[in-house]
């Protein structure tokens, strides 16, 4: 078995309160996965925000280089500084998807110009045919086709076409794995159940890994294979998502599915009232040296103190 993604001891941290101060943040700490190439899957981040789920995701597409550890795709590593062919490669390979299709697009160029600027830029395509053959196949597996985005621009389509539209792009490199940070938090709760079955088409159907950042534990319930938990950026809790969702055993991945379920605050994620505590003890206990992701069996890992 290979692996396709290696974040091996992964952690970033960020100078904080301003160029004078020696303060740092400690966006990541120690993230440990793999994601192996011949079992495509959905692997999850969750976390409230700030937790440093999308400085997670930016390491692992080359936009932020780790502070220590490494993050190799297919044995090689992701950097920052790759050059132009190795990173034309990586780029090729390793697609994003961002929240807001609307900051992903340039409001003035025209929405099939831009998946055929990707398409040509990432796929040996000659002609003119061959490049609308292969935009078609990407939006036609999307729920659109070329015929419906032809000559438009992206305030001309929904929110939710336009993050279809976006995936769309992605797709048509034929990439091998999808960076999907919060792809249906800006989308109607109407569509978001299209997009999110999407994604477990594109595993399904075409073989694509979909690491998917999100806030839903409905639809990382929904859609995912494993799912990793995090807070103040440590993993607190990994394993089969059905698993770590039925029975979550970190007191804080507990607290995150309790306020999703809560009846006073349904679907608020607000975890206000034990929050501070938690990350109190936490963060005490961390510094110390004394937590450390434990395995309970099952392919399942919890963070321990003491
Ligand atoms: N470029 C940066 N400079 C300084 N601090 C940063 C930078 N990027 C992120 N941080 C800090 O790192 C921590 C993690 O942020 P990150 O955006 O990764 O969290 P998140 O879980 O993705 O949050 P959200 O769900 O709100 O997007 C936060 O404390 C954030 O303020």
């Amino acid at each position: 078995m290979s692996t396709i993604l290696d974040v091996a001891n992964v952690s970033k941290s960020f100078p904080s309160g301003g160029i004078l101060s020696r303060n740092t943040v400690d966006a990541v700490v120690g993230a440990d996965f793999q994601i192996e190439e011949d079992r495509p899957e959905i692997f999850t981040i969750v976390g409230e925000s700030g937790s440093g789920k999308t400085t997670l995701a930016r390491m692992i597409l080359g936009l932020e280089a780790p502070s220590s550890g490494e993050v190799q795709f297919r044995g090689e590593p992701v950097s920052t500084s790759l050059g132009g062919r190795q990173r034309r490669a990586f780029m090729k390979a390793v697609q994003p998807v961002f929240q807001n299709p609307f900051e992903a697009f340039n409001p003035l160029k025209r929405v099939d110009r831009y998946i055929a600027s990707t398409a040509t830029a990432f796929r040996d395509l000659k002609g003119r045919k061959a490049v609308d053959e292969a935009m078609d196949e990407a939006l036609v597996s999307v729920g659109l086709s070329l015929a419906e985005v032809r000559g438009r621009f992206p305030h001309e389509l929904s929110g939710g076409q336009l993050q279809r539209a976006a995936i769309a792009r992605a797709l048509v490199c034929k990439p091998d794995l999808l960076v999907a940070d919060e792809p249906v938090s800006m989308v109607d709760a109407s569509l978001r159940m299209a997009i999110v079955n999407l994604l477990r088409s594109l595993r399904d159907d075409l073989g694509v890994s979909v690491i998917y950042i999100t806030h839903d534990l409905a639809t990382a319930y929904y859609i995912s294979d494993r799912i990793i938990i995090m807070q103040k950026g440590r993993v607190v809790e990994m394993g089969p998502a059905r698993a770590v969702l039925d029975d979550p055993q970190h007191p804080y991945s507990r607290l995150l599915k309790a306020s999703v379920l809560s009846l006073d605050n349904p679907g608020g994620g607000d975890l206000t009232p034990a929050r501070d505590l938690i990350a109190a003890s936490d963060d005490v206990l961390a510094r110390a040296g004394q937590s450390r992701l434990v395995d309970i069996g099952d392919g399942r890992r919890v963070r321990q103190y003491g």
